[in-house]
């Protein structure tokens, strides 16, 4: 093909435009040189079995895609059966001009600028690179790399070239290249979209319909195509570029002949492609006016929207005060579920508190029953050392003292026994010589007495014999006498008994004399037998009484002895006692050793769990700090949500003499809505209704007054200015909703007192975290001049204070 020529019309009346000039070659060399690569690129991925070398020349290009079976198959890739691949052709013969056929009808479905049967034959190959990147372009969006950005004709790109493609050049480069019509510039506009693929299709159709002309004879456009294309409406479906190709097509041309001229006939085409081309600017234009009109009616929606939130923030509007309401609503939902959230919190809050109370008490009892517990372990201890000491010093004295007692009774009871004992021995020996000396005395006595008693018995006896003899004798002779007497008895008996009585006086006489004797021998027999006896007697009692006092003294030191044996045996004992005791004392403090340890131990344990109950306490209030600082936060949110200032209506009820009077308030609503009629004026006129924050009825109590007040007491301890007054005409209850009545109850207390009462409680609470200061100043203002109520001096300070 030629490179000069400027315009190009194929046989089924493709317009190719490549109507470039000379001294563009060399850079759209380049150009179709890089294109030609990257389809080669693409056509490798897309048909891997292709094989094209990376720099392809144009030939190898042709000789791969003139069968057509590689281009149906390339659009079959890209929509699977949208051609039928079958028709092999002869390689060496002419191409299968049936395939390349089937390609190029699907490329007019497609919309896609085809190329010419003969470009692909011997011509350039560039229409048909062209042809195959848009095709890419179509089917792969926006997947062009280095540089390339190739759309279809239908996307909207100002430095497309008429062809739909925009090559790798710089925009330099392409403002050379390209030689561009006012049109163009006009087209550039985003709003100037093309049709779809589809209508682009059928369009483009119509035009290569209207534009039959042969490469550089648009002067010879036969008369009967060109008056076909001057009819109405003939243009209205060719596209904008295609147009504009025209138009360009025909500048390039006129240029190229260098006359100038443009024939009749073609300038008034020129004029209508250009009428139509400006109808189709203008139907722009008007779109985009219609898009503007969008625009700005938008913009006045949201314009109206934003005032309709300027209305709100400022509050001003009965609107501002519809959506005010729905907002407020919003809020008191929101308000209800952090107040919830809150109580929750709250609860919380009082449970760990609580706990830690209850953690804190324990920790500080156990460590009083540890302190008490290590006090009286440690008296007890010394008490035990010093009593361990005491008994140990004491038995060793009382030891030391009986045993020294011991020795001195054993030295004592010894010297003494045995001087004792020598004594008695002594003695009992001399008793026992003095003994045997009587013995032998009582003996001789007793010897000398039987003798004497014997010789004087003998005496006796002899003389008894004697007696008994003269005795015999007398009886003889009187037996003799008798028988004399018998004989001379009969000669005289009074003579006989004469001499009886004689006898008979001796014999009395004789026995007289024997009694004599024998009583004489007696009484010195019993006088020697008494004396001897009372001898015995007296050295057997000696006897005994140095017996018994020898058994007194052994009886003595024996019960001595005795009784320091008891001695030492209870000291034995008393030894044994507090060596027991000792012991005991030993084994007990043993014990409370070993409970001590066992206490300590368990105290250690005990203070490990403390830890870690300690740690958790710290971790739970640090949770609790955090949780805390949120719930001031929140409640502080809330305070502010409700409104910094609050106004309060109060209605007091009728005095005791006021009751036959009748209320002015005919309506108190639960939004604060009070209505107050005047009964003097009739109708609407003499009924007023005044909007507060909340309106407390005549039977509210003090405590439902305060309670809305009372929130603002916690913000006032979380550092916030707060201010609450009462106002009101005289007598209309500001001192009894502000302090309460004279005789004021709990339950009567007014705002002051229960504010105070809950500073005081709350910064009680909160002692452990933060240390309040809470002064009082009470001020008079009265004739505009402030005087302080609580000032000592009785002088009563007027403001500006002196201080
Ligand atoms: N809510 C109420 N319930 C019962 N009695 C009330 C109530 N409010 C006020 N009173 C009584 O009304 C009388 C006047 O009230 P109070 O003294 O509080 O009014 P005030 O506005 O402080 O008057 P002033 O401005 O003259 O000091 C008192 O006897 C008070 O006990």
């Amino acid at each position: 093909m030629d490179s000069t020529s400027s315009y190009s019309k194929t046989e089924n009346g493709v317009v190719t435009s490549s109507g470039f000039h000379a001294s563009r070659d060399s850079s759209e060399q380049v150009v179709n040189g890089k294109r030609r690569a990257y389809l080669v690129e693409w056509l490798n991925s897309l048909l891997p079995t292709l094989g094209l070398p990376k720099n392809a020349s144009d030939e190898d290009l042709r000789s791969c895609l003139i069968d057509g079976t590689i281009l149906c198959r390339i659009l079959n890739r890209l929509k699977p059966g949208f051609v039928d691949e079958g028709g092999k052709s002869d390689q060496d013969s002419v191409p299968s001009s049936e395939n390349v056929a089937r390609f190029l009808v699907a490329m007019d479905v497609l919309g896609v600028p085809k190329f010419d049967m003969s470009d692909l034959e011997k011509g350039s190959m560039k229409t048909v690179t062209d042809c195959l990147l848009i095709l890419k372009a179509q089917f792969m969006p926006n997947v062009m790399g280095d540089g390339f950005s190739i759309t279809s004709p239908t996307a909207k790109s100002d430095n497309q070239s008429t062809r739909g493609l925009l090559s790798p050049l710089s925009v330099e480069e392409r403002r050379k290249v390209f030689s561009e019509s006012k049109f163009q510039r006009a087209l550039r506009s985003p709003v100037m979209s093309e049709p779809s693929a589809a209508l682009m299709h059928h369009v483009g159709h119509k035009f290569h319909e209207v534009f039959q002309m042969k490469q550089g004879c648009y002067a010879d456009l036969p008369a009967a195509k060109i008056s076909e294309m001057m009819k109405p409406n003939s243009l209205d479906n060719a596209p904008t570029q295609s147009l504009l190709s025209v138009v360009n097509g025909i500048l390039d041309e006129s240029v190229e002949r260098k006359s100038g001229e443009i024939p009749h006939r073609v300038a008034c085409l020129l004029r209508k492609v250009v009428q139509e081309i400006e109808r189709r600017i203008s139907t722009q234009a008007e779109h985009l006016r219609t898009q503007n009109n969008l625009f700005k009616a938008r913009e006045e929606k949201y314009q109206s929207r934003v005032k309709v939130l300027e209305a709100l923030a400022s509050g001003t509007s009965e609107e501002s005060q519809l959506v005010m309401n729905h907002h407020l609503q919003q809020i008191k939902n929101e308000r209800t579920r952090l107040e919830a959230k809150k109580k929750t919190d709250d609860e919380d809050v009082i449970r760990l508190l609580k706990e830690k109370d209850q953690s804190n008490l324990e920790i500080s009892g156990l460590k009083q029953e540890l302190d008490i517990a290590k006090k009286t372990y440690d008296l007890r201890c010394l008490q035990m050392e010093t009593e361990a000491k005491g008994a140990r010093a004491e038995l060793e004295r009382l030891l030391e003292e009986s045993r020294n007692k011991v020795k001195e009774l054993e030295a004592n009871s010894q010297s003494k026994f045995q001087l004792s004992k020598a004594e008695i021995e002594e003695k009992v020996k001399g008793l026992e010589g003095l003994l045997e000396e009587s013995k032998n005395k009582v003996k001789k006595l007793e010897a000398n007495s039987e003798s004497k008693y014997q010789l004087s018995k003998a005496e006796l006896e002899g003389r008894v014999k004697e007696l008994e003899r003269l005795l015999e004798e007398s009886k003889n002779k009187v037996k003799e006498l008798e028988a004399n007497s018998e004989s001379k008895y009969q000669l005289s008996k009074a003579e006989l008994e004469g001499r009886i009585k004689e006898l008979e006086g001796f014999l009395a006489e004789s026995r007289n004399k024997v009694n004599e004797l024998e009583t004489n021998s007696e009484s010195k027999y019993q006088f020697s037998k008494a004396e001897l006896e009372e001898r015995i007697k007296e050295l057997e009692r000696l006897l005994a009484d140095s017996r018994n006092e020898a058994k007194q003294l052994v009886a003595n030191a024996e019960s001595k002895c005795k009784s320091w044996n008891k001695k030492e045996h209870a000291c034995y004992s008393f030894m044994d006692f507090q060596l027991g005791s000792l012991k005991e004392l030993r084994l007990s403090s043993e014990s409370i050793k070993h409970e001590i340890l066992k206490a300590g131990q368990s105290y250690s344990v005990e203070f490990n769990q403390l830890g870690v109950k300690l740690q958790t306490l710290a971790d739970a209030s640090e949770n609790y700090h955090a949780l805390l600082a949120e719930n001031r936060k929140l409640f502080n949110e809330i305070q502010d949500l409700k409104g910094n200032i609050r106004v309060y209506c109060r209605v007091r009820p009728f005095l005791p003499g006021q009751r036959e009077k009748r209320t002015s308030v005919e309506h108190v609503g639960e939004n604060g809505e009070l209505v107050v009629a005047d009964r003097s004026k009739p109708g609407k006129e003499g009924h007023r209704l005044f909007k507060f924050n909340k309106v407390f009825g005549s039977d509210a109590t003090q405590a439902e007054v305060y309670s809305d007040t009372q929130p603002l007491i916690r913000s006032v301890l979380d550092g916030y200015n707060v201010c609450i007054f009462a106002y009101g005409q005289t007598g209309s209850g500001k001192t009894y909703t502000m302090t309460g009545p004279n005789s004021s109850t709990k339950e009567n207390w007014g705002v002051n007192y229960r504010a105070l009462n809950d500073l005081f409680d709350i910064s009680q609470r909160r002692k452990s975290s933060i240390t309040y200061e809470i002064g009082v100043q009470m001020v008079e203002i009265y004739n505009e001049q402030v005087r302080d109520l609580l000032s000592s001096d009785g002088s009563q300070k007027k403001y500006p204070w002196q201080l």
